[in-house]
């Protein structure tokens, strides 16, 4: 694994933070939910709220973080939990991020793309000045329309011993805006982007299947771990010498939004809870299902909660999380992976239980819920 780089000969060193905290990276949004030409949800969005929430939830006592977002005046959320807890910096000249996601009415494979996306608005970038001058045990580069810049990501590999880095962040492109329908969102090969040459100093790159083509898995694989999320089909994990295939969690989806975000959460939160990367996976598998079950961020029952901390006391490593801590991860499956799985599955059917019923027809998003309304501004 990188060690975190020196800020530069003859320059200050940023001061240690907290032992076991973490700097997410990536700004928060507004996204408007769209089936059949009308709008069926509005929503606070933007993997930095996804990830914030898991984080919130599943990481041991220990760990803490800060995040790194920036919204516009128009702003609809800043009382939601995630905000509210990690409050994005405000750029007055430009509005809040805001993505249209077009859902089609056929069912969505696990592999193909179920929504397409157009970015609507475009808050600031994030630069590497708007980050805290300290060292963080861990990083998540988080963003959703190319907010992280390349020397962004450079800086939080010079701050953070580990870096965990969504793709999307990096390989996003954006269509011309012309007819104010916003802009269509593509993909681009990392490999011909500023990014590739950070690579190397990159812990984990996760990826969904729909993205995994344009990371290049193999050539990938010889720099960092890179996960490939394969929606309801659970994962696999990719790194130089070995893979591994992790198994899902069922869940009844209503809105696929923020399920990678959240898968990325989760496995953070298990390597800080001292897994190994497979076994971590679990973990995002369960908060990505515990995603896909709710409109936006979702909220968690206690109860679900304390069960999986309950589970993560008894199975994790205390304080021997080798990625946050150290220098060297553990990638293969640990032999109570299998044990593991079925705890957090019974976990899994507390948090089925306890969700609003859903009608189970595909992977129709809302099928569920009403739309949800329009929160009143900041
Ligand atoms: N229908 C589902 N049932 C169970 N688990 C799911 C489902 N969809 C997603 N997941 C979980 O969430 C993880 C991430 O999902 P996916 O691969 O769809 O990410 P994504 O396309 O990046 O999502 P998004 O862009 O909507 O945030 C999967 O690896 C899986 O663990
Ligand atoms: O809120 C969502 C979410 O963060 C998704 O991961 C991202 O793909 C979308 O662009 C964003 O609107």
């Amino acid at each position: 694994m990188p060690e975190p780089d020196d800020e530069g000969a003859g320059q200050q060193q940023p001061k240690a933070g907290p032992a076991l905290e973490g700097l997410v990276v990536g700004s928060y949004c507004h996204d408007v939910l769209l089936q059949g030409g009308r709008v069926v949800g509005e929503t606070l969005g933007g993997a930095a709220a996804f990830v914030s929430t898991v984080l919130d939830a599943a990481s041991p006592p220990e760990a803490s973080f800060s995040v790194v977002s920036k919204v516009g005046p128009d702003f609809a959320y800043a009382s939601a939990p995630a905000p509210a807890r990690h409050p994005p910096l405000l750029c007055p000249a430009r509005p809040t991020t805001s993505f249209h996601a077009r859902f089609s009415d056929a069912a969505a494979s696990a592999h193909a793309p179920d929504r397409q996306l157009r970015r609507v608005h475009a808050c600031d970038p994030i630069y590497p000045d708007d980050l805290p001058d300290r060292r963080f045990a861990y990083g998540l580069a988080v963003g959703v329309a190319g907010e992280v810049l390349p020397e962004t990501l450079e800086r939080m590999i010079r701050l953070c011993r580990a870096v965990l880095v969504d793709a999307q962040a990096l390989i996003r492109a954006f269509g011309a805006e012309g007819d104010g329908s916003g802009a269509a969102v593509r993909h681009v090969a990392l490999e011909g982007t500023p990014y590739a040459r950070l690579l190397q100093r990159v812990a984990f790159l996760k990826a969904s299947s729909e993205e995994a083509p344009y990371v290049g898995v193999e050539t990938a694989r010889r720099r960092c771990c890179v996960i490939v999320t394969e929606g309801r089909d659970g994962c696999r994990l990719y790194w130089d010498g070995g893979e591994a295939r992790v198994a899902p969690f069922p869940a009844v989806q209503v809105d696929p939004t923020g399920a990678g975000d959240s898968y990325l959460a989760g496995f953070a939160a298990g390597l800080l809870w001292g897994l190994s990367a497979t076994d971590a996976a679990l973990l995002g598998n369960f908060f990505g299902a515990a995603a896909v079950s709710q409109v936006g961020v979702p909220t968690f029952h206690p109860k679900m909660l304390q069960a999986v901390k309950r589970i993560l006391e008894d199975k994790a490593i205390p304080w021997s999380s080798p990625c946050i801590n150290g220098t060297t991860f553990t990638f293969q499956r640990s032999i109570m992976h299998d044990e593991l799985h079925a705890s957090l599955e019974e976990a899994a059917r507390l948090m089925r239980e306890q969700s609003p019923p859903a009608t189970e027809n595909g992977d129709g998003i809302l099928s569920a819920q009403e739309p949800t309304s329009p929160p009143s501004g900041c």
